[in-house]
């Protein structure tokens, strides 16, 4: 492919985070082994795993180096999902020197088509598969004043989602910055946004438009029919029992 031919004598780095915390580690195994078959084949990739079960994460035979983060867990999947957001900004700190391209991904999710160098950029989102053929005003965007992740009714780009995003890592650092201090804010002022910092992503991309937007073929969902505009489906969240799997429902 063209665009390899260009980036690839680059020598990039790509980052790729996720987050197994709780029972959600077993997940992880299809993730990993998924990425190495479709995820920047042929880069020079690390993966970043976040636990608080690292004595779970699976040795797999992999190419590509992972690295394992212990964080603690929380009491509600809310907070587990949410507090990414600081934790990648802390880790991205520390990349900065050595990486050059981040994407931060959902775990409950594998990989099943190409995913590489087309989707690079400064600031990368992935339009939600759930909401792309609705109306804007019908867009899950939080919609209380109180929160700093607000959406007025008339706002708004795409309805972006919280399981993939990524891009350079100056871009993603700030980011991540912005997302974890609204929350954190919000949280001092006992206010949590609809869907945590998925909400505060779309608030965040709205003030700071994208660079590339992909499409929901980077994050589709297994239970939903495969619509005629997908043509491929690159990485897609599996079916889960939700009550089986969250510290709490
Ligand atoms: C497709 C998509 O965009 N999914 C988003 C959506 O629902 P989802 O239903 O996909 O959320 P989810 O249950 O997958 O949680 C998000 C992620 O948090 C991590 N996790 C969560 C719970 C837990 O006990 N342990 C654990 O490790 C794990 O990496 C998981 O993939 O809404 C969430 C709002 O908060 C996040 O924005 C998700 O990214
Ligand atoms: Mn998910």
């Amino acid at each position: 492919m063209l665009l390899d031919a260009i980036f690839e004598p680059k020598n990039l780095t790509i980052a790729a985070t996720v987050f197994a915390v709780g029972k959600y580690i077993q997940f992880l195994q299809d993730f990993l082994v998924t990425a190495e078959q479709f995820f920047f084949v042929g880069y020079n990739v690390q993966i970043y795993v976040f636990t608080d079960r690292p004595e779970e994460v699976p040795k797999i035979r992999t190419t590509r180096p992972v690295s394992v983060r212990s964080v603690p867990s929380f009491s509600r999947w809310q907070e587990i999902s949410a507090h990414r957001m600081d934790l990648i900004h802390s880790l991205l700190l520390d990349l900065q020197s050595s990486t050059n391209y981040v994407f931060c991904l959902d775990v409950d999710s594998k990989f099943h088509g190409r995913w590489s160098s087309e989707s690079l950029g400064d600031l990368v989102s992935v339009v939600h598969p759930g909401y792309y053929g609705n109306p804007r005003s019908g867009f899950p965007y939080e919609r209380r004043t109180q929160s700093r992740a607000y959406m007025a009714p008339s706002d708004g780009d795409f309805y972006y989602c919280g399981g993939a995003f990524g891009g350079s890592v100056g871009f993603v650092l700030e980011l991540t910055r912005i997302c974890s201090q609204n929350y954190r804010d919000d949280e001092k002022e006992g206010v949590e946004a609809t869907w945590q910092e998925e909400s505060h992503l779309n608030r965040y991309l709205w003030d700071n438009k994208p660079s590339k937007v992909l499409s929901p073929e980077y994050l589709w969902q297994d239970f939903k029919p495969r619509n005629p505009e997908i043509h491929i489906v690159r990485f897609s969240g599996v079916i889960k029992n939700y009550a089986l799997i969250r510290p709490n429902v």
